[in-house]
């Protein structure tokens, strides 16, 4: 049975102390031998390190929002695989649809990045969306599969090992307006399917797919009740402690049901 990850993106949000007060009462929630759920806090850059302290001894996991492909050198403002590894993150965030859409990544990036992450010994979340009017022309499933091809070029099923996929409809994020539970159902469907075309019907039945976009304590079950889905990348509600812990009870509850 695939493990439920609930992961909480802070995007650029927290301070310092409001991050460490957030961290500390998720690591207070999540004890060492938390069975059924993963947790993953995803901080700003400058805040990993304080955040992964915060956590230390308790079952949340620490992840960074992107890193950059190179190893090191002349690339101002940039972090690499190592550095974070350095501040105590075990996962990464890559090709999140503000990367794609705002900064403007693209998939040979992100691709870059996935393949940099996971060499470096990084567990990847790699984020996949579709836009409302990508959606609206029934481009959602062509778009999920050039982002799953770029993204995921030249990786290896046992590289694939190190991976989690996030569905994003980039509609429903930060807009309140969450996909119905059998339109999350069916585009991870299909991301599963994907993986069992391009790597084996076995490894497709393991790898988790969460899902993100205006997921709150009150569609939580619901969402993670569905076959296909595996957990849930969380922005705004992952910002406060009693917002957030609704939703890991709820993967919680289905976990041990
Ligand atoms: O982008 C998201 C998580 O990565 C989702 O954000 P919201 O939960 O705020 O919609």
């Amino acid at each position: 049975m695939r493990r439920y990850l609930v992961a909480g993106n802070w995007k650029m949000n927290t301070t310092r102390a409001t991050g460490e007060e957030l961290a500390g009462a998720l690591a207070a929630n999540a004890s060492a031998e938390e069975a059924g759920v993963e947790v993953l806090v995803c901080p700003p850059f400058p805040y990993v390190s304080a955040i992964s302290e915060k956590v230390s001894g308790s079952a949340v996991q620490v992840g960074a929002q992107d890193v950059y492909f190179e190893a090191g050198g002349a690339f101002t403002g940039e972090v690499s695989v190592d550095m974070l590894k350095d501040v105590g993150c075990q996962y990464v965030l890559i090709g999140h649809s503000e990367r794609r859409h705002v900064m403007g990544e693209c998939d040979e990036t992100i691709n870059k990045k996935v393949k940099a992450a996971i060499a470096g010994g990084l567990k990847v979340v790699l984020c996949v969306g579709e836009l409302l009017s990508e959606r609206e022309a029934s481009q959602t499933e062509a778009v999920l599969d050039r982002q799953m091809e770029g993204g995921l070029a030249d990786i290896s099923e046992s590289d694939a090992n190190h991976l989690v996929i996030a569905y994003e409809p980039v509609w429903a994020i930060g807009t309140g307006v969450v996909a119905t539970t059998e339109q999350a159902e069916s585009a991870h469907d299909h991301l599963r399917k994907w993986v069992a075309k391009h790597y084996t019907a076995a490894f497709a039945d393991q790898i988790r797919i969460l899902y993100g976009g205006s997921v709150k304590a009150d569609n939580a079950e619901a969402l993670l009740g569905q076959p296909n889905v595996d957990g849930a990348l969380v922005g705004g509600a992952s910002l406060k402690a009693d917002a957030f812990i609704p939703i890991i009870d709820a993967a919680r509850k289905l976990a041990s049901a």
